[in-house]
């Protein structure tokens, strides 16, 4: 389990970024992330993998205090965070599979990752992951030669290949089409649930956060104004979260345009595209 308490941030002379931040997330629990642009999202995820400091407040993944720990123990536990990025985060000319090893890195000796010589139980279970995700024919293609939604697959591959007790996910679908979105959140969600694996998704998306998200925390200038079910995600609520009339998307902001009539439907479209 995860679970954070009272984690406040703040950059250098800047106001508090992140304002008494509390909450645990539970074994195989996949917890979605919203709220505007600057609300402190990615700010709360680089403090729990501590890609930065937190000023206050603590962090504990399974019994172990991140928030307390010096850089070469650090190093040892942020193995046991799996990382999922919007921009995949490949090396792009390397073949997946040495991609999904990479994963690894943190387990296997320098010199044996240095000359590529990974031990046979790592290269099983990288293939057995590349399987899960849907990509064994593809394991000695380029990491170039793929597709955004294959690409995505092979960072998954590459984080469960860490053999993780927690996900970070950053917008895991910001560069992909409607559906292949669904197809990756619905595999995030599937290995969440059969591993048992917390995980925090950052996500602007709101339609997708309801359907594959477990629990909803809403940032709004640093602070959780909502942490509930997905189903309590009321207009009000959303307007709670990102403030009056942001929140809607396009296709919800067409849908309306529609609903009001031909006459003043080529009026509101203006006012919208203004
Ligand atoms: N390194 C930094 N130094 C100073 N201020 C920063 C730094 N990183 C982020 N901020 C500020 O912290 C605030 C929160 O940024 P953050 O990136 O966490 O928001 P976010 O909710 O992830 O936004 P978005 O959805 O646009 O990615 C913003 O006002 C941003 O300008």
């Amino acid at each position: 389990m995860l679970s954070i308490q009272h984690l406040s941030k703040s950059y250098k002379n800047s106001r508090l970024i992140l304002d008494d931040i509390s909450f645990n997330v539970q074994k195989g629990e996949i917890l979605g992330l919203i709220g505007p642009s600057g609300a402190g999202k990615s700010t709360l995820i680089r403090c729990v993998n501590r890609l930065i400091e937190p000023t206050q407040g603590s962090i504990v993944l399974n019994g172990v205090v991140l928030s307390g720990l010096s850089s070469s123990k650090l190093r040892e536990q942020r193995r046991l965070i799996g990382m999922i990025f919007q921009e995949y985060a490949l090396v792009e000319r390397l073949s997946v599979m040495e991609n999904v090893l990479s994963g690894t890195l943190g387990y296997v000796p320098f010199w044996r990752s240095f000359f590529r010589q990974f031990p046979q139980e790592k290269i099983d279970k990288a293939f057995a992951y590349l399987e899960r995700v849907g990509l064994l024919e593809h394991t000695n293609k380029r990491a170039d030669e793929l597709s955004g939604g294959q690409k995505q697959r092979v960072g998954i591959a590459r984080a469960l290949a860490q053999n993780p007790e927690l996900l970070l996910i950053d917008e895991p679908t910001a560069s992909l089409d409607p559906k292949t979105s669904r197809q990756i959140m619905r595999l995030i969600r599937e290995i969440c649930k059969e591993q048992q694996l917390p995980a925090i998704i950052n996500i602007h998306d709101v339609p997708l956060a309801q359907n594959f998200a477990d629990r909803i925390i809403g940032l709004n200038g640093g602070k959780i104004v909502f942490d509930g079910s997905p189903d309590a995600l009321s207009e009000t609520v959303l307007t709670t979260i990102y403030g009056e009339e942001e929140w809607h998307t396009p296709a919800e902001k067409e849908e309306q345009i529609h609903t009001k009539g031909s006459s003043e439907s080529i009026e509101m479209k203006l006012e919208l595209a203004v």
